[in-house]
């Protein structure tokens, strides 16, 4: 049984790298079961918050969710960490209003209130600290907690820092920070049929994301700049060159680069006489 998150902002892009990865998910309208391509693999849908819960106990055998609340489900000795999906980035912090006084942890004294979603995070933090303050446990909005006499400060997560600014807070001290995680049961790695199962969900995800950040470059070039363009084109076997039936000077050049590297790349590419240049997005690479 695999668990993913049924709303909240990392649901739609799981899916997507799920379907990238050849994983397809059937979901029929509001249903919270689905099936995918593979009959072995069942999926059920969940709060990102609850799935790690679901997962430590054997529900589940792999999930979808954040690293922040693996650890504020006090469950991260439980599950494996499979991989990192390299989005859902965002910090839990201490944030105080700007105009007040407190500017560092050191300013936080015993009996003061501190509003949060995160109150199993937040109390171990204050703990390590010796610090004896007051959890008050929200369930969304705490950033309005200190204007309404709520708390003092706040422990909340923060990812642009969009959302502390626009309610004049600074952010004091970060305790965690998160993205989205697939976690596996322990003893469903022990199982070998099982095992076997994720490690293939794991390496379709991994192909998938690997290819997120790469696309496919082809293009004619004079015959004579393959060596210069190798240099410019390592690829990742290095570059395939193929013979252009119509041009005896030319040659065919299919390379896979990183995104990043495009824009300063093509221009170079242009200028030792390459034409016809194809730039293709990649699904997966194995
Ligand atoms: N602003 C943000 N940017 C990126 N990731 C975030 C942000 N806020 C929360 N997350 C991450 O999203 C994950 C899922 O959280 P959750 O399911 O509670 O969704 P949510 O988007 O906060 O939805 P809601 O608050 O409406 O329930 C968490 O691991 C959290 O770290
Ligand atoms: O730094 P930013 O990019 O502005 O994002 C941070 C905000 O996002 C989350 O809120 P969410 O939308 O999940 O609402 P919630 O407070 O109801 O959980 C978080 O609790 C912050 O409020
Ligand atoms: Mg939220």
């Amino acid at each position: 049984m695999f668990a993913l998150p049924n709303k909240g902002r990392i649901s739609e892009p799981v899916m997507k790298v799920l379907e990238k990865a050849g994983l397809k998910i059937t979901v029929q309208g509001r249903s919270l079961f689905a099936n995918t391509v593979d009959e072995d693999i069942k999926v059920m849908f969940a709060r990102a918050r609850d799935i790690p819960e679901f997962v430590a106990d054997g529900v589940a055998d792999i999930g979808v969710t954040g690293y922040d609340l693996v650890l504020e489900r006090n469950v991260e000795d439980k599950v494996e960490f499979l991989l990192d999906f390299g989005f859902g980035f965002a910090k839990l912090v201490l944030a105080a209003p700007e105009d007040s006084n407190i500017n560092s942890v050191d300013d936080i004294k015993d009996g003061m209130r501190v509003a949060t979603e995160f109150p199993n995070l937040t109390r171990k933090f204050f703990e390590k600290l010796n610090k004896k303050v007051e959890i008050i446990e929200l369930s969304g909005a705490t950033e309005i907690a200190p204007f309404i006499g709520v708390a003092d400060i706040i422990s909340d997560l923060t990812s642009t820092g969009t959302t502390l600014k626009l309610n004049r807070l600074k952010v004091i001290e970060e305790i965690v920070s998160s993205t989205t995680r697939l976690i596996a049961n322990k003893n469903s790695l022990k199982d070998k049929e099982k095992r076997d199962k994720i490690n293939k969900i794991v390496l379709a995800i991994k192909s998938a994301l690997f290819a997120e950040t790469k696309r496919l470059i082809m293009m004619n070039a004079p015959k004579d700049k393959v060596e210069e363009i190798k240099k410019l084109i390592p690829g990742m076997s290095g570059p395939t060159v193929a013979k252009v039936l119509s041009d005896d000077n030319m040659v065919a050049i299919h390379a896979v680069v990183n995104e990043d590297e495009i824009f300063n790349l093509v221009p170079k590419l242009n200028a030792l006489g390459a034409r016809d240049i194809l730039i293709v997005p990649i699904e997966r690479i194995l």
